[in-house]
């Protein structure tokens, strides 16, 4: 059995980092120089995601230290047809103590929180009151989310709404026809658009990148939405046949690399969409750790979009605790 000395130890570094003094990213004048020179090796990016579930297993303290990691990264998302003011509320609750206090206290924690909650807009102005008085942030999906295939100006007025009902982060759709036809220029334009339209909102550009064809797409996709000023990249939208996978990550994560050594600015990434495991949150936790390094291991540069992750989170640090696995009541979602 571990000690109590070192699971507060382990538990400790698994407090998120302050990150205030980071600088935005301003984004820069489109270069498709750059952009035209994105290459991708797809058998190697796939060999490279295969192996990093197994180079980097983690257990016990070490396991609930990176389990207590995740939820503080984590976008904890209700973006269903059936939801009501009442679930939106419960995930509010849910948001601001994610794990029971006896599990909690027994990891040597007081309190710990998601780094946002995510919704429709419709529930923005529901969530911001639920959550008054913490420092957690409400998430809006926008711009005609998920197909983004709004009328422009529409989508415009959309983010301008979220905003001012309280919105602190902007999840925008690109127009994935942009991509498909190649035409960079208009992807610039609008990712820039919506940048401008969400002032101090901090902004997540969703590729949804199961509906881009190639991995090359994906590359060229992510730079030109650092190039427009996106704070983020997140992968899928969750309503993709297939969304956030391991291969898909290391080509937006490579990019984000990419940018920062050349602009000096970082941004932050956001895989969404199916992770459900514990286990998987392990696997994005790695990919992060070996291709940008620590310090994109907290909630200013790294979020999971999750409606069903944080359960199985929960689960696993119960029985880490107790040594027993929970029944599913016992860690109620909503
Ligand atoms: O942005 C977050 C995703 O929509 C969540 O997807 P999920 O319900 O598959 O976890």
């Amino acid at each position: 059995m571990t000690t109590t000395k070192a699971r507060t130890e382990s538990v400790a570094d698994a407090q998120p980092a302050t990150a205030d003094t980071l600088v935005r990213n301003p984004g820069m004048p489109l270069d498709m120089g750059w952009v035209g020179r994105v290459h991708i090796n797809r058998s190697a990016i796939e060999r490279r995601a295969a192996t990093l579930p197994a180079r980097r297993t983690v257990k016990k303290e070490w396991q609930a230290a990176w389990l207590l990691r995740a939820i503080t990264c984590l976008d904890l998302t209700t973006l269903s047809g059936d939801d009501t003011p009442g679930n939106v509320r419960r995930l509010c609750a849910k948001a601001l103590q994610p794990v029971r206090p006896e599990i909690l206290q027994a990891l040597g924690f007081e309190s710990l929180h998601v780094g946002a909650v995510c919704v429709y807009h419709q529930f923005v102005s529901t969530a911001v009151d639920a959550l008054r008085g913490s420092d957690i942030p409400v998430a809006a999906v926008s711009t005609g989310f998920p197909a983004g295939l709004n009328a422009f100006e529409q989508k415009l007025q959309e983010i301008a709404a979220s905003v001012a009902a309280g919105a602190r982060e902007i999840d925008i759709v690109i127009s994935r026809h942009h991509v498909l036809t190649g035409n960079w220029q208009a992807l610039y334009d609008e990712v820039k658009a919506f940048r401008e339209a969400c002032g101090e909102a901090h902004l997540k550009t969703i590729l949804a990148t199961h509906e881009l064809a190639t991995l090359r797409n994906v590359g060229m996709a992510s730079l030109v939405c650092m190039m427009a000023g996106a704070d983020f990249i997140k992968t899928s939208t969750g309503k993709e046949p297939v969304n956030a996978t391991l291969p898909v990550g290391l080509v937006m994560v490579r990019a984000i690399r990419d940018y920062y050594e050349q602009t000096g600015y970082k941004v932050g990434f956001k895989p969404a969409g199916g992770i459900r495991a514990a286990r998987s949150s392990l696997d994005w936790l790695a990919l992060i750790k070996e291709e940008l390094g620590n310090e994109w291991l907290n909630n200013t540069l790294f979020r999971f979009g999750a409606s069903g992750l944080l359960s199985d989170i929960e689960r696993q640090l119960a029985h880490f605790v107790s040594g027993q696995y929970a029944a599913a009541y016992e860690n109620p979602m909503v």
